[in-house]
């Protein structure tokens, strides 16, 4: 364990970069890898995670390495072996502690002729599989896992596999992408039907790499998304935009620590991605988008962000999917906000690399916040912008092997008359290597 204790500091200031976009790193390295000649990726994320993806597929046949380092991620090339052609690994693939690694492979695994075997860490193997277990069951896929759907697991693929429609239970991005990963492989056409948008990039890069993938878009907002499998992709060139889910930390931070005024370029804006700064400008947030311009096929801008006294607000439950990783933090800003921000429809949260729900109930209300949790969202008191008293001297946060926790709460801290302490800031690592350095580098 690597505790720490975030001190008040402020006012923050300067221009940062974040490392790039985790979805569309891992991404990357996963299609790359089932393209037939040289991928080639900058900005990519070198966080614990993305890592455990290039590891998984380095042992299933593909050549992944890094070649240099760049501003904001690492230049890396990816030799891949063509969609069908995934070799059996010769061991059990370790996916730490990635939700987005195991599940996307478990579809891509699903339609190929070879067995693997899952591990991961103490957080991982409490997460449920069931949701990629059951439709990639149903393309033909058999699997032996641990009690309740969980890791350890074995996947045996099934060739060929069976095309299949598929109606999200639960408005999940892995889901969608396990089931779109496993059609690559699949004779004829799969379709997910998504009744609510989760994070589109599987299907833009799909696109990108050549499959033949269809959208609509039905009068209600359902998407089906349709693919043709047996699909041949093409490398591609990648540039990977700066990661919202990272950044949103930062804004948060500037956003409540009085006096500050903070650029946070190159950030990735891609719609089903940016609710977090829809929310913060609902509750009084000054957020700037500067130099807006694609890059990767993504939207990005450069963001200013102020000081700003903010208010509590009813947050829109039909956003949360645009915003799903970054509630822990909201949670934080809601905490120093004027008035009371009630969140509901939050019941994913409470199967992430922790119960975010719980976890961020007791960490804040340890930090002195008021916060009453409820079935599936959090309803917060804030200070009107006061300092949160912080964690006692013998008091801390218990991060659960969850980065977005550890990293919230040394958000709070910034705004806290003691500072918060928490348990371990080691899971920080696995999407944001670089954040206490950033931290550090803005409070001066
Ligand atoms: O597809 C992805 O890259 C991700 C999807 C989301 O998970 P769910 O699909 O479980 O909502 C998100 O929480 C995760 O950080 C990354
Ligand atoms: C939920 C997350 O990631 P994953 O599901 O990939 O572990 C996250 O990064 O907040």
């Amino acid at each position: 364990m690597r505790p720490r204790r975030f001190l008040p500091a402020g006012p923050l200031k300067g221009r940062i970069r974040v490392p790039g976009d985790k979805s569309i790193s891992h991404r990357s390295i996963m299609l790359g890898a089932l393209a037939v000649g040289e991928t080639r990726v900058t900005g990519l994320l070198e966080g614990e995670d993305v890592l455990a993806t290039a590891a998984a597929m380095r042992a299933m046949g593909a050549t992944v390495e890094r070649v240099g380092a760049g501003e904001s991620g690492g230049e890396w090339r990816v030799s891949g072996v063509g969609v069908g052609a995934l070799l059996q690994p010769e061991g059990p693939l370790d996916m730490g502690n990635s939700g987005t690694s195991t599940r996307l492979l478990m579809g891509l695994v699903a339609s190929h002729p070879i067995a693997v075997s899952f591990t991961g860490d103490a957080s991982l193997s409490k997460r449920p599989m069931g949701r990629v277990i059951d439709p990639l069951s149903e393309m033909g896929a058999s699997f032996e896992a641990s009690e309740g759907g969980r890791l350890p697991l074995i996947v045996r693929g099934a060739t060929p596999a069976v095309p299949i429609t598929y109606r999200l239970p639960v408005a999940s991005a892995q889901v969608k992408s396990a089931i779109l990963l496993a059609g690559l492989n699949t004779p004829g056409e799969t379709t997910v039907i998504e009744p609510v948008p989760t994070r589109d990039h599987s299907e833009r890069m799909l696109k990108g790499f050549g499959a033949d993938l269809t959208v609509t878009v039905e009068a209600d907002g359902t998407r089906i998304i349709t693919i043709k499998g047996e699909a041949e992709l093409k490398p591609q060139v990648i540039d990977v935009p700066g990661d919202p889910s990272s950044a949103a930390f930062f804004i948060v931070a500037a956003l409540v620590t009085p006096g500050s005024e903070v650029v946070i370029e190159n950030v990735g804006l891609n719609p089903t991605r940016a609710g977090l700064v829809e929310v913060l400008r609902q509750m009084g947030g000054q957020i700037e988008f500067l130099s807006e311009r694609e890059v990767g096929g993504e939207p990005v801008a450069d963001l200013l962000v102020r000081h700003s006294a903010l208010k509590g607000i009813t947050v829109d439950p039909a956003i949360a999917p645009a915003m799903i990783d970054e509630f822990p933090v909201l949670f934080v800003a809601a905490s120093l906000a004027e008035g009371v921000t009630v969140t509901s429809g939050l019941d994913e949260l409470r199967v992430k690399e922790s119960d975010r729900l719980a976890a961020m109930a007791a960490a804040l209300t340890l930090a002195g916040a008021a916060i009453e949790e409820r079935e599936d969202g959090l309803v917060i008191t804030g200070t009107g912008g006061a300092p949160l008293p912080g964690t006692a001297a013998d008091a801390q946060v218990t991060t659960h092997l969850d980065h977005r926790i550890a990293m919230s709460m040394a958000v709070a801290g910034l705004v806290s008359s003691g500072g918060v302490e928490v348990d371990d800031t080691r899971p920080i690592a696995t999407s944001f290597p670089n954040f206490e350095a950033l931290l550090a580098s803005l409070a001066g």
